[in-house]
């Protein structure tokens, strides 16, 4: 069976990918979200499981692309580049406030005392929230419902407000079962228009593959630049992608079709 027919029929978007990869690995620069496209969702931030072979499969499609690949996540960077070691890849961090290039030049985002004291306080005004969980990212917070979904309204308005006392350098950023308040100075489309400017990104088609809000805005980055953008799981919210995917499975099982192709021209596309 031809390696492309290992995917599931309705995944038209990432038969594409792999076409594209794997036929044309000089035209295209890709850039990954993490959790709910590399990774399946779990119940808490910490429970996530990164499967055996995605570490040497990305590397692999990497090596494919010239090293024009990047994680553009909303986890810390050195928590992303933790989850891939001993790989390491070009990684935006906290939706794009952090940034390390091809380069390994690091730009990190640092907590104010003034946000280290609204960290602490968010903890206490929340402990009566049984299930809610704060992930504390540096620069960054997170209030997690996932256990707890009766507290999004209440949630919200607290997060909502204590983004407004963080003042114009935070903003608050919606996500899956999530509030957070992240630096406002970048976003993911920011850190992929950042890459594309950078030796081994510069001069490629963008493939923007996320799940969630924050990713919007490289969809839009990706779509503005002839590129490509493919949103996982549902379409129930709106979206800018131009494609869809079914699961963080269907997007795992193209990068290791894709991995197996090796530096060949074309090898595993024909059947
Ligand atoms: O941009 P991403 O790489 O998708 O990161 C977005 C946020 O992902 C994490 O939260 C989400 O995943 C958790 C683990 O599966 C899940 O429990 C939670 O409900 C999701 O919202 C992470 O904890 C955040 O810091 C990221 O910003």
């Amino acid at each position: 069976m031809d390696e492309l027919e290992k995917l599931r029929p309705t995944d038209a978007a990432t038969r594409h990918l792999v076409r594209r990869l794997i036929d044309e690995p000089d035209r295209w620069a890709l850039f990954l979200d993490i959790d709910g496209t590399l990774l399946d969702l779990a119940a808490t931030p910490d429970a996530i499981q990164v499967p055996l072979s995605l570490p040497g499969d990305l590397q692999a499609v990497a090596h494919r692309l010239k090293g024009a690949l990047a994680l553009v996540t909303g986890r810390s960077l050195s928590y992303a580049d933790a989850l891939f070691t001993p790989c390491r890849f070009p990684i935006a961090g906290l939706h794009g406030a952090e940034f390390r290039g091809f380069d390994g030049q690091t730009v990190v985002a640092a907590a104010t005392p003034a946000f280290v004291s609204l960290k602490q306080r968010l903890i206490e005004q929340t402990t009566w929230m049984e299930g809610v969980l704060i992930e504390d990212k540096g620069a960054a917070v997170a209030a997690h419902y996932r256990l707890a979904p009766a507290f999004d309204s209440a949630l919200e308005g607290i997060m909502r407000s204590f983004a407004e006392e963080a003042g114009p350098d935070w903003v608050l950023q919606p996500g899956k079962m999530v509030f957070e308040i992240r630096p406002a100075r970048a976003d993911k489309g920011d850190a992929v228009a950042t890459y594309l400017e950078q030796p081994a990104f510069a001069g490629r088609m963008p493939i923007a593959i996320g799940d969630d809000l924050t990713d919007e805005t490289m969809f839009a980055l990706a779509n503005a630049r002839g590129g490509q953008s493919i949103r996982v799981g549902s379409l129930s919210t709106p979206t800018c992608a131009l494609a869809k995917a079914s699961s963080p499975s269907a997007i795992r099982s193209a990068l290791s079709t894709i991995a197996a192709a090796g530096e060949g021209p074309a090898a595993a596309s024909r059947s």
